[in-house]
């Protein structure tokens, strides 16, 4: 097996162990997930700043939660769009914001005014740029290896950043079993390790991802 298809076949058994999760667990996942990413935030990043996070559809760990708890304390919250090219631009949720599935994915996305990933990173307007990245993964290693949904919209997203010269703390956010040994989640250059693993049962700050991009203590 070459590592797309080892990766697609990792994909294809987490989803189903994901689909097989029971509304209850999804639930009591929310209000976890939801806890510990803000407490991530506030240990990341200055308050009121502007973040990236993600809307998690069909069996995805819900997050709309760990949205609204970001916004209700005062946060900013850009959720992605895909656009052509398996890039991602993004769009500034609030309360009530229209959802509507995306042109290239199955997914949900914000609609509002269009923001570019390179204006979102600089910022403007005399405001700053984002100052922490929540993104969605599939599976995590120990080591900060990552694995999505297989656009590599986020693996571009984080090239990017890194080209940008930004510095930027990353979590991803999986269900408890789905952070695995080091070396487990099969990676290559391309793929853009994260500095934390955001669970419903908490936080893993993750290995070998530089540690100048781990800023300050992260709580457990
Ligand atoms: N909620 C969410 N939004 C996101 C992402 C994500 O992973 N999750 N993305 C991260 O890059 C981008 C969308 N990328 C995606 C790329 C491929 C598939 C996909 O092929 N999905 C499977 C179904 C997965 C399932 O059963 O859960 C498919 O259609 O077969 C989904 C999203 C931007 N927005
Ligand atoms: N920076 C990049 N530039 C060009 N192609 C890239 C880049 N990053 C990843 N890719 C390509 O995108 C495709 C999907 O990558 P991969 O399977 O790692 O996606 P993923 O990380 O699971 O998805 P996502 O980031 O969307 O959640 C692969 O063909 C990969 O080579």
């Amino acid at each position: 097996m070459d590592l797309a298809e080892l990766k697609s076949a990792l994909r294809a058994q987490l989803w189903e162990s994901r689909r097989s999760l029971a509304a209850s667990d999804i639930a009591s996942a929310a209000a976890g997930i939801a806890d510990h990413g803000l407490a991530w935030i506030h240990a990341n990043v200055p308050q009121s700043a502007l973040v990236t996070a993600y809307l998690g559809v069909g069996s995805e760990p819900p997050t709309l939660a760990l949205i609204e708890a970001l916004h209700g304390a005062g946060y900013r919250v850009l959720l992605p769009v895909c656009l052509p090219e398996r890039q991602l631009g993004w769009v500034e949720w609030h309360p009530g914001i229209d959802f509507a599935r995306s042109r290239y994915a199955p997914v949900q996305e914000p609609v509002g005014p269009l923001i570019s990933s390179e204006d979102a990173l600089r910022g403007g307007d005399g405001r700053p740029g984002v100052a922490a990245v929540l993104l969605p993964a599939t599976a995590l290693d120990t080591d900060g290896r990552r694995l999505g949904q297989g656009g590599g919209y986020y693996d571009r997203f984080l090239a990017r950043v890194d080209a940008l010269g930004a510095r930027l703390p990353t979590a991803a956010v999986v269900y408890d079993g789905e952070v695995f040994t080091a070396g487990a989640v099969p990676a290559d250059r391309l793929d853009r390790r994260v500095g934390t693993a955001v669970t419903p049962g908490g936080l893993r700050p993750l290995g070998s991802v530089a540690d100048d991009v781990r800023s300050g203590e992260i709580p457990r």
